[in-house]
């Protein structure tokens, strides 16, 4: 995370890197909403699993190569053993605990991705193109993951700054106690407008004979390539909750 890459690692750095992760995730989710839902490239072939999976394997395989997958926030899909990097890596600063790299909610991700979330954002449909839409895909879950992963950063920010206050439930092994602590409401609320936001401004088809001060509301939301209320809805049911799990998986080993 560039967050975590320099000398302070603080709650506002960790939170504006979060606020850049979420054009990812909503550029992502427009392009994938190029095309239809596409179904047969989930379902398992004879022998050997869908082009999904065998997609995000080998990508990641590759990926692997080229020196991804060494900083904790980028975790694989699918509990893969990946290659080595081919070329030499920059290192990254450690400033997380060493039980970091196997904090992990990919498995999650995957299901609420195919399951819950692809249904809510592409139209019905098959045109074949299974290999660019399960591309795209990839890119989708990347951008997820490694925004909910960040989790990790924030926790770190978070026990740093209250020590006091985290370590005492962080013995008891108190989730729910943690839980509470690590919440700012009011951040949420804004993260939700703010990605709603986002998906009507990047959603909006962009013509030379745009009028200057047209509204940009709810009254033009059915134009946006992306629903601008599953965003929302992404934040306030997955992506947040799940950033927290990964906080309280991370503060739960802090003291080890
Ligand atoms: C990530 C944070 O922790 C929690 C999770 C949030 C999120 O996922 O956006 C926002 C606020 C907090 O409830 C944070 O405090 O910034």
């Amino acid at each position: 995370m560039d967050a975590g890459g320099g000398e302070q690692l603080s709650l506002a750095a960790v939170r504006d890197q979060l606020i850049r992760e979420e054009d990812s995730i909503v550029f992502a989710l427009i392009e994938r909403a190029k095309r239809p839902r596409n179904a047969p490239a989930y379902s398992a072939a004879a022998g050997c699993g869908s082009v999904a999976e065998f997609f995000v394997r080998e990508a990641q395989v590759l990926h692997a190569k080229a020196g991804h997958y060494q900083k904790p926030e980028d975790v694989p899909f699918l509990s893969q053993d990946l290659p080595p990097p081919v070329f030499p890596t920059k290192g990254y600063p450690k400033v997380l605990h060493p039980f970091a790299s196997s904090v992990c909610v990919n498995d999650a991700i995957w299901k609420m991705y195919f399951n819950e979330l692809l249904p809510l954002f592409t139209a019905d449909g098959d045109d074949g193109n299974y290999a660019e839409t399960v591309a795209l895909d990839f890119a989708c879950l990347q951008a997820l993951s490694r925004r909910i992963h960040c989790g990790k950063y924030v926790a770190e920010v978070k026990f740093k700054d209250a020590p006091q206050d985290y370590s005492p439930p962080i013995r008891a092994k108190d989730n729910n106690a943690l839980m509470n602590l690590l919440t700012f409401t009011a951040v949420e609320e804004k993260v939700k407008k703010r990605v709603e936001k986002k998906a009507r401004i990047f959603g909006q088809n962009v013509t030379l004979e745009d009028s200057v001060g047209k509204p940009h509301g709810d009254t033009c939301d059915s134009h946006c390539k992306v629903d601008p209320k599953v965003l929302s809805k992404l934040y306030d049911i997955w992506v947040m909750p799940l950033t927290k799990d990964v906080e309280v998986e991370y503060l739960l080993r802090r003291l080890n």
